[in-house]
């Protein structure tokens, strides 16, 4: 079980950007969560702050247990063993983070040789029936074969082998299907759905790429959570404004996504005493909402949004 448990990280620079703001989310073993929302409100922070690859400058705050145990306060011997091996992260725009001079195969199979102890050859041979299971097809010249070969949606999907390789219990993949056409984001979501009890933490900007890969949906809006519940109900029956917004800028709902519009300025955020964040673009706001409203609990759901306010 991993656990974020009111997790906040702020940029210590010329002017602070609080890039994550109070965050709890429960991932039991075997939970497939996918966290969207636009550019900028803090989901690549969110994972990077999970494995601990923030820059120097980063400030967090909370709690991130594995299994009970605080990975904030791990020695880096540990994050070394808890990377790769029991929490893989893959990286966002899939092909752009790998290294061009190394041949796919060797980088699919080293987290093998880091966590596993493998051999070079044995790395390469196991990194090879990986991409059979994700159908790379012609797998063993792949093996051979430098990134630049690769089209953008095989290198995703190597990517994606490589982060499974040494046999992490959850995978945090960050964008996945950043850049790819229909039917690669669609060979991508099968490639993911082939983990089957693997705890999967996903970030996307695509709803719909959300819905095909995860059971829970977490929404963040401007560094927070939103809205929190199952995937179902969410696309469903979304409770807050801004998720309805961007589930009606789901291209098949005839809007992109950019018209939804854009999140506040960075930094901006600092403090509560602005109200709620989508205030301003909310098309259902009330007097309420110059207050930040808290997180309620709707039948399980949770939504940041006086609306649901059973005090009412
Ligand atoms: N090293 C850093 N120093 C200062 N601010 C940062 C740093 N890294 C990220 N930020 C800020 O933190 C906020 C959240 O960034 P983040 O990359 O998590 O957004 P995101 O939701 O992943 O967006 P995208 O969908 O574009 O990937 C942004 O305002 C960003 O400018
Ligand atoms: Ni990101």
């Amino acid at each position: 079980m991993l656990e974020i448990n009111h997790v906040s990280v702020e940029f210590a620079s010329e002017n602070r950007v609080l890039a994550v703001d109070d965050i709890s989310i429960r991932l039991p073993d075997g939970s497939r969560t996918a966290i969207v929302g636009e550019t900028g409100s803090g989901k690549s922070v969110l994972l990077l702050s999970i494995v601990r690859l923030l820059p120097r400058n980063a400030i967090v705050r909370g709690k991130i247990e594995l299994d009970g145990e605080n990975l904030l306060s791990a020695d880096k011997k540990r994050l070394q063993q808890v990377r790769g091996g029991v929490v893989s992260y893959v990286p966002q725009g899939g092909g752009a983070s790998m290294n061009p001079l190394l041949k796919v195969g060797y980088q699919v199979g080293e987290p093998l040789i880091e966590h596993k102890n493998y051999s070079r050859s044995q790395a390469v041979e196991a990194s090879i029936s990986l991409m059979k299971r994700f159908n790379l097809l012609n797998e063993e010249k792949l093996a051979r074969s430098y990134p630049h070969t690769f089209s953008g949606g095989m290198r995703q999907r190597a990517m994606v082998a490589m982060g499974i390789a040494a046999g992490p219990r959850i995978i945090l993949a960050d964008e996945p299907t950043k850049g790819l056409d229909d039917k690669r984001v669609r060979l991508v979501a099968d490639s993911i759905n082939m983990l089957k009890e693997e705890t999967l933490l996903c970030v996307t900007h695509d709803m719909s790429f959300a819905q095909a890969v995860s059971r829970d949906i977490c929404v963040m809006y401007a560094a927070q959570q939103v809205e929190f519940g199952k995937s179902e109900e969410i696309l469903n029956d979304a409770l807050h404004p801004y998720t309805r917004d961007i589930i009606n800028a789901m291209p098949e709902n005839g809007m992109r996504y950019d018209d939804v519009g854009f999140a506040p300025a960075h930094g901006s955020y600092l403090n509560h005493s602005d109200g709620c964040r989508y205030r301003d673009r909310c098309r259902e706001r009330s007097e309420k909402c110059v207050i930040m409203p808290p997180v309620f609990d709707v039948n399980g759901r949770k939504v940041r949004c006086w609306k649901y306010d059973s005090a009412n």
